[in-house]
Parts: structure tokens; C-alpha cells; sequence
């Protein structure tokens, strides 16, 4: 079984690309198993070296939207894309906008080591 900090690097993580292009969503939802039986409404990648967004679970403590007191705020923004499902998309052809922008993410985090599970938000 994937560990949940496992599950949040193959679901968040892509440090290795910059260049975005606007079938990134539509490619990376699909290749990292995000649109097998549903599609996922909304995603975010962070293009950020995995010790930088694991290093967030030491910074600002804020509550999560679910009321859990163990999200954290990155210091500094991050480069991220969010991927959002276009309406009118319909599953099994997931169709997604993507949107390259640079915001604090807000991350869950849990275990020992403590290290992100969820991606919250980014503000
Ligand atoms: N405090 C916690 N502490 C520990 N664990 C916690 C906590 N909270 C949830 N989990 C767990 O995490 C798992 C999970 O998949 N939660 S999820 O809300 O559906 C994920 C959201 C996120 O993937 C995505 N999203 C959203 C916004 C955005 O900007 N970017 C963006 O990507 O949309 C999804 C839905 O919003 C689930 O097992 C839940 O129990």
C-alpha cells in the first residue's frame, strides 16, 4: 500500500519541469493517476525541490480548511500549476485548464518523519 507522503509527492510534486506548456493538465492528471474512474476536480503540482516543499512542515502552523491544526504555510511563494477540470469535460476525456502561478502553499502534515500528506491551498 503507498504511504500518504508517497501519495502526496506522486500527486504534487513535479520539481524536474518548468517549462509549462497548456496540455500540461491535460498530460500530468492523467500520468500521475488522477483521472482513472473520475476526474479530479482541482490539482496542484509544485515545481520545487522535494527538501523545499518537505521543509514547509517546519514552518508557519496555521489551521487546515478541515479544522485540523496541522497545516503549514510556506515562508516563501513557490512555483506551482493548478489544474482545474473545464466544465463541460466529461468523464473518461478529463479536460483541464492550467494555470502556472507563484504562491504560498498551505500543507498537511503528519508522521515521522513529519511530512506532507495534503495540499490544503495556496494563498
Ligand atoms: N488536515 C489534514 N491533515 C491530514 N490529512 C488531511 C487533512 N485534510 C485532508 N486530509 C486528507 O488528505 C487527503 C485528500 O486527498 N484530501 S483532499 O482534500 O481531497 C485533497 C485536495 C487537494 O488534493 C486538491 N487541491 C485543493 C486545492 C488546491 O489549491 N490544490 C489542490 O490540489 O483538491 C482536493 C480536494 O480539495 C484525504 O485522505 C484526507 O483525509
Amino acid at each position: 500500500k503507498e504511504s500518504r507522503a508517497k501519495k502526496f509527492q506522486q500527486q504534487h510534486m513535479d520539481p524536474d519541469t518548468s517549462a509549462i506548456s497548456s496540455g500540461y493538465c491535460n498530460q500530468m492528471m492523467k500520468r500521475r493517476n488522477m483521472t482513472d474512474g473520475w476526474c479530479k476536480p482541482v490539482n496542484t503540482f509544485v515545481h520545487e525541490p522535494l527538501p523545499d516543499v518537505q521543509a514547509v512542515c517546519l514552518q508557519g502552523n496555521v489551521v487546515c480548511k478541515n479544522g485540523q491544526p496541522s497545516c503549514h504555510q510556506s515562508s516563501s511563494r513557490m512555483h506551482i500549476t493548478d489544474c482545474r477540470l473545464r466544465n463541460g469535460s466529461k468523464y473518461p476525456k478529463c479536460q483541464y485548464q492550467t494555470m502556472q502561478k507563484e504562491k504560498s502553499i498551505i500543507v498537511a502534515c503528519e508522521g515521522d518523519p513529519y511530512v506532507p500528506v495534503h495540499f490544503d491551498a495556496s494563498v
